[in-house]
């Protein structure tokens, strides 16, 4: 279980509390107003940010002070996933060998596999700046494949992409999470992708993270929170 234990964080005014256990290998979307604190609570998760009181426990493991790293956690965020310099080899040859040293033949081979996996086959050379933006989202999923984590922190990872574009990248997203058995936390403004990828939603609003809802529990029936969210 990934468990956040009577976790507190604050920053100036704004204060986020979660009492909450989410399993390994459930797709769970973290929705809710904008500023309510989505991206801080995966912070807190891939230890981006410490919090103030609490812990976070990874299978009855004390990761609070565990820095990123070195967490169980890989994170994607909407851009910048990529380093501009590098080409595909070297960027996903970083999940490998973080230090940045030699590729061996056997690194290479595990980064082309996956580079196939994602349908960038033969692109190892390309530099970021010369994919689409779809291509790009491919890439950072291979490298989440590569990282092995079981945990998959995304912060609106497709946003920027057109919808039907968007809906084949959740699909594959799925599929390497299910390939890596891994909990993968979603943050979307999209109530269509908590609908169609997350088993469950964990609500932030009004300073809480929620214990996460089954998701069709959640929108047959929404609470007044979400229906503010939802528009009506
Ligand atoms: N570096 C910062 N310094 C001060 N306040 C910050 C900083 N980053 C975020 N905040 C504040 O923390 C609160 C939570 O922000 P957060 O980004 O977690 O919200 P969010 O739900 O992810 O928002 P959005 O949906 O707009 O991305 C907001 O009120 C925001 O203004």
């Amino acid at each position: 279980m990934l468990r956040l234990e009577d976790v507190g964080f604050g920053q100036g005014a704004f204060a986020l509390s979660a009492d909450l256990a989410l399993a390994p290998g459930q797709r769970v979307a973290v929705i809710g107003p904008s500023g309510a604190g989505k991206s801080t609570l995966l912070d807190l998760i891939a230890g981006f940010r410490r919090p103030g009181r609490g812990r976070v426990l990874w299978q009855g493991r004390d990761i609070t002070d565990v820095p990123p790293d070195r967490r169980p956690v890989a994170m994607l965020f909407q851009e910048n996933n990529l380093f501009p310099h590098l080409d595909l080899l070297r960027n996903l040859g970083l999940a490998l060998r973080p230090d940045g040293g030699r590729l061996r033949a056997s690194d290479r081979a595990a980064v082309e596999a996956v580079l196939a996996r994602v349908g960038l086959e033969g692109l190892g050379g390309r530099r970021p700046g010369a994919l689409s933006g779809g291509q790009q989202s491919r890439a950072a999923l291979a490298r989440v494949l590569l990282q092995r984590r079981p945990v998959l922190a995304l912060d609106e990872p497709f946003a920027a992409l057109g919808p039907a574009l968007k809906t084949e990248m959740l699909e594959l997203l799925r599929e390497v999470a299910e390939e890596l058995g891994a909990l993968v936390l979603l943050v979307t403004h999209d109530p269509q992708d908590a609908r169609r990828f997350a088993e469950e939603v964990v609500l932030v609003s009004e300073g809480v993270a929620q214990a996460p809802v089954e998701t069709g529990v959640l929108f047959a029936d929404p609470p007044e929170a979400l229906r503010a969210y939802l528009g009506g």
